[in-house]
Order: C-alpha cells, then sequence, then structure tokens
C-alpha cells in the first residue's frame, strides 16, 4: 500500500492523515430518517471500507460525494476543492465510480465501442488497461452489453472505472453478482492500483472478507452516523471475548463486571461468565489473581463489529445523559 503512515488509530478526521475527500456537517434527510450530521475525512492514499447495517446511509453518502445528490446542509471537500453547485469537470473526471447493480446508458453499444466513448471524457484513460482488464475478467468487447449476464456488465464497469485512472474510487458494494474467479481477480485488480498509483478507494461492503483483505482503514456507519474510523489492524485487538471461570462468588463477579470497557457480559448456567472487553488484559489480570481460570479469544469481524456499534451507542447513551 502506498502511504507512510502507521499509527493504529486515527480519529475522524485525524490530522496527520491528508484527506482525500472531508465532509463537515453534511446531511440528508432521506423517507425515514436523515444520514449525517457527518464529519469525516477519507484518508487519502488508503482504501477505506464503510461498513454498517441496511438503510444506514452509506449510498446515500457515496451519491453526495458524486454530486448525483445533493447535501441539505453542510460541504464537502475533494482533493482540497469545495463546491456549491455541480462538481467541476476537472474533479468529476478524477473520480471513478462502481455501482451495486450496473445501470448502462451504453447498453446499445459493445465494451469496446463504450470504451471509446468514454475515453473521450478522461484525460486519462488507459486504454491498455481497459483492455487488459475485459481480457483477464473475460468480458467480451464484440458483444453488446445488454446482451452480457449482469455480473459481466459490472466487469465492463469496473475495467472501466480502473481505466480511467482516477484519483477517487468509490465502489458501492461492487462484487455483489460476481462469481469468486471474478471477485478474486477484482481483488487483484484494486491491489494492482494502489502499487501503482496514488488512489483513494472507498468501497461499502457486507462482506468481510473484502474488509479484510483490502482495507487500511475501516470505518463504521450506524443509523446515518460515521460512528468512527480505526485502523484495520488495530480494530482486530480493539474487542475480545473473555471466559471467566465458573465463578461462585458473586461479589467478585460484581466487582469485575464494574471493570471498565466492558460491553457485554453474559452469565452461563455452569457458573461461567462470557464477556466482550476493550480491557481484555486488565480484566484477564484481575480475574488470574482472584484465582478465577480466565481465557482471552480474539474474535470474528461479524463480532468486531457488533461490539463497534455497542460500543458507540454506550458512548452516545452517557453523552446524552
Ligand atoms: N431514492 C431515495 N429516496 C428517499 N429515500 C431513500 C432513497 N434511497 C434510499 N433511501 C432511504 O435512505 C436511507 C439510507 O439508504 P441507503 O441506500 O443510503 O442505505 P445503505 O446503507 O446503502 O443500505 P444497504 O446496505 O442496504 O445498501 C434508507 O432509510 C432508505 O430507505
Amino acid at each position: 500500500m502506498n502511504g507512510t503512515f502507521t499509527e493504529a488509530t486515527v480519529s475522524m478526521t485525524s490530522p496527520e492523515l491528508e484527506p482525500a475527500i472531508t465532509l463537515e456537517q453534511v446531511c440528508k434527510k432521506r423517507r425515514e430518517h436523515t444520514v449525517g450530521p457527518i464529519n469525516w475525512s477519507i484518508p487519502r492514499g488508503y482504501v477505506t471500507a464503510l461498513v454498517g447495517e441496511n438503510g444506514t446511509g452509506k449510498s446515500t453518502l457515496i451519491h453526495m460525494l458524486l454530486r448525483t445528490l445533493y447535501p441539505d446542509s453542510g460541504r464537502i471537500t475533494w482533493l482540497g476543492e469545495s463546491c456549491e453547485g455541480e462538481l467541476p469537470i476537472h474533479i468529476r473526471q478524477q473520480i471513478a465510480y462502481v455501482a451495486e447493480l450496473p445501470m448502462l446508458e451504453e447498453n446499445r453499444s459493445t465494451a469496446k465501442q463504450a470504451g471509446a466513448f468514454r475515453s473521450q471524457w478522461y484525460p486519462n484513460w488507459n486504454q491498455g488497461r481497459f483492455e487488459q482488464l475485459l481480457e483477464q475478467l473475460k468480458v467480451p468487447d464484440d458483444v453488446r452489453l445488454a446482451k452480457l449476464s449482469k455480473g459481466q456488465q459490472q466487469k465492463f464497469v469496473f475495467a472501466a472505472a480502473l481505466a480511467t485512472s482516477p484519483k477517487l474510487l468509490l465502489l458501492d458494494e461492487p462484487s455483489s453478482g460476481l462469481d469468486p474467479f471474478a471477485w478474486k481477480d477484482m481483488l487483484a485488480a484494486l491491489h494492482g492500483e494502489m502499487e501503482n498509483g496514488d488512489v483513494t478507494i472507498l468501497i461499502t461492503t457486507h462482506r468481510m472478507e473484502e474488509v479484510k483483505r483490502l482495507a487500511d482503514y475501516v470505518a463504521l456507519m450506524y443509523e446515518g452516523q460515521i460512528c468512527g474510523m480505526k485502523e484495520k489492524d488495530e480494530l482486530y485487538q480493539q474487542w475480545k471475548e473473555v471466559w471467566l471461570g465458573p465463578v461462585d462468588d458473586q461479589f467478585v463477579l460484581d466487582d469485575l463486571q464494574e471493570l471498565p470497557g466492558i460491553l457485554d457480559w453474559e452469565r452461563k448456567p455452569d457458573g461461567s461468565v462470557r464477556v466482550h472487553t476493550s480491557q481484555a488484559a486488565a480484566l484477564q489480570q484481575i480475574a488470574e489473581e482472584n484465582d478465577i481460570p480466565v481465557q482471552v479469544n480474539g474474535l470474528e469481524w461479524e463480532e468486531l463489529l457488533s461490539c463497534w456499534v455497542n460500543d458507540y451507542r454506550i458512548h452516545l447513551g452517557e453523552a446524552k445523559a
């Protein structure tokens, strides 16, 4: 990966990271709830995965970044420039977008013709890369796009996006519909992109394997808000599962439960306790001092994300109280 930043945690607007995109107080009212206010900087030169449950506002956010949707309030800055109305063409030409479901205006064209058309709009169009990706992804270039399968159309969009040599690549669940082989090729192409160019990638995904393999940073969205952004490896270490006991002494247990960092505390019928905590080392030490059997385990990605949401909700509750 390019860039030299090594610090484990970054805040949502870390001053150490150069931002590719900055959002300040960005809000958009949707049918059921409001997305925002969002204050967040997307670090330049890295892959950031935006994760969160269905309907929380990830696609809305991406559309605001593309200016296909205007925020009701707030300000967005792209590569150091902000604007009120439409995105200036020189910025738009540096942004490529792959949506979850390809909606192709060029349905009557072949991949070759559609590429030739797009190449006129993008000054940094890389024809060699486009052809190489079509070949690698096995997309026929002489068949009308309308006659291709959804997966093949998605691969075309992906190849065309990378061929623009973008500075900002916005990927909204790009792998839905891709077979496992194409998915592997897509990951390899994205890794190649990061190694060779000064590109910033924002990807929304529900596939934790994608986060694992691609992301440098992970941002969590919950109920329209960005809860935070963490360096991926630091996220792995943030919360642990701790098994205590079995323990008979309720007083000791009550004391342990008061320790900071505890998110979930589940007493089992056999007297053991399963805990999710951000302070596993402290809990382990005190348990051992009290001769309580203790075991510390890492968590799966899905569990880590639900710990993150729980932690955010606890802090939100505390902030409101
Ligand atoms: N065109 C629209 N008009 C009004 N509201 C919309 C529109 N599209 C989405 N919404 C609403 O905006 C909210 C956020 O939707 P959005 O598609 O951004 O979520 P998401 O996080 O991308 O979800 P998913 O993970 O399912 O793709 C939802 O409440 C949704 O119902």
